[in-house]
């Protein structure tokens, strides 16, 4: 590994950077949604992100008016000292008394002092404000997610969504809470700064905006290329992320497969990536930097000499040549932090159109308020496709009989699973429908859709938090009465009582640790808790061992029993207890009946049926 890195490190860090880069990395900001590349979730356009902002300002404004009330006030009394001063030098110069001299130092101790207490006060107040707003945009955020397609989910991976969710909101909490705040006081101070210098001497104010030409167009040829340089950053550590956790979680097949090597070289690949990516960054803000700090101190110089010389013309006093040089000093910290941090709010932004983008994901269901009549589900013409033009199912029909165990077989790839997703209303249609009660699936609120059929699969999470928190997933507002019972009708009963802390107990990571038949059976007791009438089985209970196979085919057979039963199957026996047999071949349903009726019939499922039976 080390000799992989420093192959790695060595040729990228030694190689200069061109302007052929420049060109290469360097893209104009969209305005628009910036569609994703490849199947990556959306990155919401400019316009977006400026109307997501400018709303939690609206939001926000009183709270927000109160913190710029209480910055100004600590600005204004931070004026005061340069402006004492001034008048210090003059009186003293002047010929003055000694009282007079401690009545000016008194006052220029009341300003610090209440400067102190405002500062404090003002930035208390804006990060409270801070917290607030992020705390908002946080939630906002996870309701985004949680209410993504599960088909968009699929499509764009996790890594993409993980670095949203972490990087993002990271980076996005930062520029909320010390951004805005650090910004308010730099532009407060700033206005208020330059207004003050006007006041004291309008010829020696003018002095302050010589660097305005310096650092005007530089900051502006910085700002149009960090956008789209940062949301590139953050785009490739998305995939860091996601090649990371895709090799984790797939560690077994990237060990059995020996893919050590083609994992590391796509690491390598993501990591050269981001590596660019932040290089590019680097090299834009090392060319920012050193313009904005000499343009910073250039003022002073200026107005020192052109002070020189207007005193020496009796246009100005040396008092106030005094008060402006010190305000142009002290317009060197809220330049360099806007600066500063217009960069930071640049990357935010980049994060804050990584999130938004999350909202513009168009839903694939529309709750249209109307209820079932009935609990008959018919698939009628459905086609579907996961990728445009390349369809998995052909026009398929199928009416399920309410109470009926239907069976699915056929070969490999010919579209059970897929079926069987559109049958328990997870994937909408391409074309076609599928209805309950004469109600598109689609078209029921996903609580609802629950209650009416759910899909049984082999996967079964165990979510953090206690027992009775997994079981509620099922229904929200069970007591702990039914929710022993639901653990009992599973036959979960032996290893409920076992468990240290009952209902109370903490599973998933860092908890206690269930077996895979118990995680099966929490999800079956989920499942009764639910009630739907319909369930779709999928590959229920191929994955544990066939000991507790049986006990988890016990369980299963109390849940199913009393509700229509599409068990896709992979052994026949399933298809011979069932009271029909759907044949699924190449994304048509090809063969429907009894199992007696399709033995008669001599097709496919006869054909499947002799071999299984000679094995
Ligand atoms: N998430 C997906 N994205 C793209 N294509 C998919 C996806 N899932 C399945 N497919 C493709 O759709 C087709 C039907 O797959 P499906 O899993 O429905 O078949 P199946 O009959 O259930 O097969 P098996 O018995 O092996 O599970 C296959 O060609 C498969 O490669």
């Amino acid at each position: 590994m080390s000799d992989t890195m420093e192959s790695f490190e060595g040729p990228l860090l030694d190689q200069p950077y061109t302007e052929g880069d420049e060109a290469r990395l360097s893209a104009p900001e969209a305005a628009g949604p910036t569609p994703a590349p490849g199947n990556r979730l959306p990155i919401a356009g400019s316009l977006a992100v400026r109307a997501e902002a400018w709303r939690l300002v609206k939001r926000n404004r009183q709270s927000l008016a109160w913190v710029m009330v209480f910055y100004a006030a600590a600005a204004v009394t931070g004026l005061v000292g340069p402006y004492i001063i001034g008048r210090l030098v003059d009186t003293v110069s002047g010929g003055t008394t000694m009282s007079a001299v401690t009545g000016l130092s008194l006052v220029l101790l009341g300003a610090v002092v209440a400067q102190a207490f405002l500062q404090r006060f003002a930035s208390y107040r804006s990060m409270v404000l801070g917290e607030k707003v992020f705390a908002d945009l946080r939630e906002e955020f996870m309701g985004d997610v949680t209410s993504l397609p599960l088909s968009t989910v699929e499509r764009a991976g996790t890594g993409d969504l993980l670095s949203r969710t972490t990087n993002d909101v990271e980076a996005l909490s930062h520029a909320v809470r010390f951004g805005v705040p650090r910004l308010l006081v730099a532009l407060v101070t700033l206005a208020l700064t330059l207004a003050a210098a006007f006041v004291v001497s309008p010829l020696l104010g003018l002095g302050l905006l010589v660097s305005a030409p310096f650092i005007a167009p530089v900051t502006r040829w910085y700002l149009k290329r960090s956008g789209p340089a940062y949301q590139r950053e953050h785009a490739a550590y998305g995939t860091i992320d996601g090649t990371i956790s895709e090799a984790a979680d797939g560690a077994l097949t990237v060990d059995a497969l020996s893919l050590g090597p083609q994992r590391i070289g796509r690491t390598r690949a993501a990591i050269r990536e981001a590596f660019e990516a932040e290089r590019y960054t680097l090299w834009l803000r090392s060319m920012l930097f050193p313009v904005t700090e000499l343009a910073l101190w250039l003022p002073a110089v200026v107005v020192v000499l052109w002070g020189g010389w207007l005193v020496s013309v009796h246009s100005a006093s040396a008092g106030e040549v005094a008060a402006v040089a010190l305000y142009s000093v002290s317009l060197t910290e809220p330049v360099n932090t806007l600066i500063l941090w217009l960069d930071e709010l640049q990357f935010g932004a980049a994060s804050l159109a990584r999130i938004v983008g999350v909202k513009e994901v168009p839903a694939d269901r529309t709750v249209s308020g109307e209820s079932p009549r009935g609990s008959r589900i018919s698939v009628r013409n459905v086609t579907f496709a996961y990728r445009a033009g390349r369809n998995v199912l052909h026009g398929v029909d199928l009416e399920l009989v309410p109470g009926e165990r239907l069976a699915m077989v056929g070969p490999s790839g010919a579209g059970k699973s897929t079926l069987g997703r559109l049958i328990a209303g997870i994937n909408p249609p391409s074309a076609g429908s599928v209805t309950v009660g004469g109600v598109p699936l689609v078209d029921l609120a996903v609580e609802e859709l629950r209650r009416e059929v759910a899909l049984v699969t082999q996967e079964h999470h165990v979510f953090v938090g206690t027992l009775a928190d997994n079981l509620r997933l099922g229904k929200e507002d069970a007591g702990d009465q039914e929710l022993l019972e639901a653990l009992r009708d599973v036959g979960a009963e032996p290893w409920f009582q076992a468990l240290p802390d009952g209902l109370e107990t903490e599973l998933g990571s860092g908890g206690h640790a269930l077996t895979p038949a118990q995680a099966q059976e929490l999800a079956l007791a989920r499942l009764v808790l639910a009630d739907p009438h319909t369930l779709v089985l999928d590959e229920a209970t191929s994955l544990i061992d066939p000991q507790a196979a049986r006990s988890v085919e016990q369980s299963l057979g109390a849940v199913l029993s009393g509700r229509t039963v599409v068990a896709i199957a992979h052994r026949l026996h399933t298809a011979h207890d069932a009271d029909r047999v759907a044949v699924v071949e190449d994304g048509r349903i090809t063969e429907l009946g009894s199992h007696d009726e399709l033995l008669a019939l001599n097709g496919s499922y006869a054909a499947l049926w002799r071999s299984w039976r000679s094995e």
